[in-house]
């Protein structure tokens, strides 16, 4: 019996080794997954910090008599050590970002103030208050706070804060090189002279390469085309399972007299762990590994089966071998009632939209065969339709694969 797509990705999971780890200069790591946790060296923020420009006083000063003036005792910017208010009915001029000056309880904004030669006076419209535009010692972050933990996906909001706590060296994940070999007879590269009738330009591979770009996850990409011959597939295949990392290859996997690739890999000691998974587009997908664990994903050559069983199955390997914590899945509503003959499982392109609720809605995209390339255009990923049942009614929620 064909595994369901969800034993399928569980086998996936078990045959796959983590990546190992590799130091980062904080300008090059937006997109990487970090392996070791960043945290606090310093309180957050690290000062009384000034959020207002204008002038720091002590409240008391305006709690009985706000028509009172203060005298201005000095300019402190921020990157200046503090100042002190040496005595009562004092103020400084004070800059956003600058440190509370000693003897200072509140920054009373430009805009509240009249200001006469070096003297300071409330308007008449505003207020005093203690703590007022001070954003306090440590009132975000204590020192020794874990701030982003291992497995997170760097993104500019992250690269900030490893940037203020001083990481600039961060642990990554290392990425692995990736080999991508389409296999076909009738495959000419896209630049090819001539095209006859009874040949195709190549897609698949120009589509996993700019998936995988587009990802983050690998380091180098490296495409390959083998012809449907025996002795060019082995020559070809023990090279490349030697020298890369993943291994991805479309096409020549299904029952066709010249799909030789499992019997290739089998002889070159990669070890089959799923062969052929219960869903459509996707059937004939293969799994194995190689002795020395390189994962070798053989996906079905129909594009669209190509492109759906790369973010099925491979984007989720890579993620899980970059050590990524998983993402809850995504979810959507059916837009339409939609029917698809059992026993296999459904991927279903979809255009996502967001209902008035804010929910994903999913509108089916079907597609004219999975040779039809031209059906994902304008898709934002597919649905995962279960076998359980043949009928979808409109408004059921299911999972969302979005492509990358
Ligand atoms: N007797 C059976 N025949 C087929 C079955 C089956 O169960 N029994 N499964 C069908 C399904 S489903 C699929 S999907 C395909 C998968 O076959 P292969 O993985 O062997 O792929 P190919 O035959 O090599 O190619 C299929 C199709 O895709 C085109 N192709 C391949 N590579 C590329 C590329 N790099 N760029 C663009 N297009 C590509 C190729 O020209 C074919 O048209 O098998 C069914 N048959
Ligand atoms: O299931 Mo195949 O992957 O449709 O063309």
């Amino acid at each position: 019996m064909l595994a369901t797509p969800t034993a399928a990705t569980a086998t996936i999971a078990t045959h796959l080794t983590v990546l190992s780890t590799e130091d980062c200069p904080l300008s090059a790591a937006h997109g990487r997954i970090l392996r070791g946790p960043v945290s606090a060296d310093r309180p957050l923020p690290p000062y009384n910090r000034v959020t207002m420009d204008g002038y720091a006083v002590n409240s008391a000063d305006w709690s009985s008599d706000s028509s009172r003036g203060l005298r201005i005792t000095g300019f402190q910017a921020a990157g200046m050590m503090a100042q002190t208010l040496a005595a009562t009915g004092l103020a400084i001029e004070i800059a956003t970002g600058a440190v509370l000056p000693m003897g200072a309880d509140a920054i009373v904004p430009y805009e509240e103030v009249e200001r006469t030669d070096d003297t300071v006076k409330l308007a008449a419209t505003a207020t005093c208050q203690p703590g007022q535009n001070i954003h306090r010692l440590g009132s975000d972050v204590a020192t020794g706070t874990a701030l982003i933990p291992a497995g997170t996906r760097l993104t500019g909001a992250d690269i900030a804060v490893a940037a203020t706590v001083g990481a600039a060296q961060l642990r990554v994940s290392a990425r692995p090189t990736v080999a991508i070999i389409s296999t076909g007879d009738e495959l000419v590269e896209v630049d090819a002279r001539h095209v006859a009738p009874h040949q195709i330009r190549r897609s698949n591979d120009h589509a996993l390469r700019a998936a995988l770009l587009q990802s983050g996850l690998t380091a180098r990409i490296e495409r390959f085309h083998l012809r449907d011959h025996r002795t060019e597939i082995d020559a070809s295949l023990r090279h490349i399972l030697a020298e890369f990392d993943v291994v991805i290859i479309s096409g020549g996997v299904s029952k066709g007299k010249l799909d030789h690739l499992p019997q290739a890999l089998a002889d070159l000691g990669v070890t089959q762990h799923l062969r052929g998974i219960a869903q459509r587009p996707g059937k004939p997908m293969w799994f194995g590994t190689t002795p020395r664990r390189t994962p070798v994903f053989a996906l079905p050559g129909n594009p669209v089966s190509t492109y759906t069983c790369l973010h099925r199955y491979v984007l989720p390997a890579l993620r899980h071998m970059a050590g990524q914590t998983p993402a809850q899945p995504e979810t959507a509503i059916l837009a339409e009632t939609f029917k698809f003959p059992r026993p296999l499982a459904f991927m279903l392109p979809v255009k996502v939209g967001t209902t008035d609720d804010g929910r994903n809605i999913a509108r089916p995209a079907p597609f004219n065969t999975s040779g039809d390339l031209g059906g994902l255009l304008g898709t934002d990923g597919f649905v995962e339709l279960p076998a359980e049942t043949d009928t979808f009614a409109a408004g059921t929620p299911v999972t969302l694969w979005r492509w990358t």
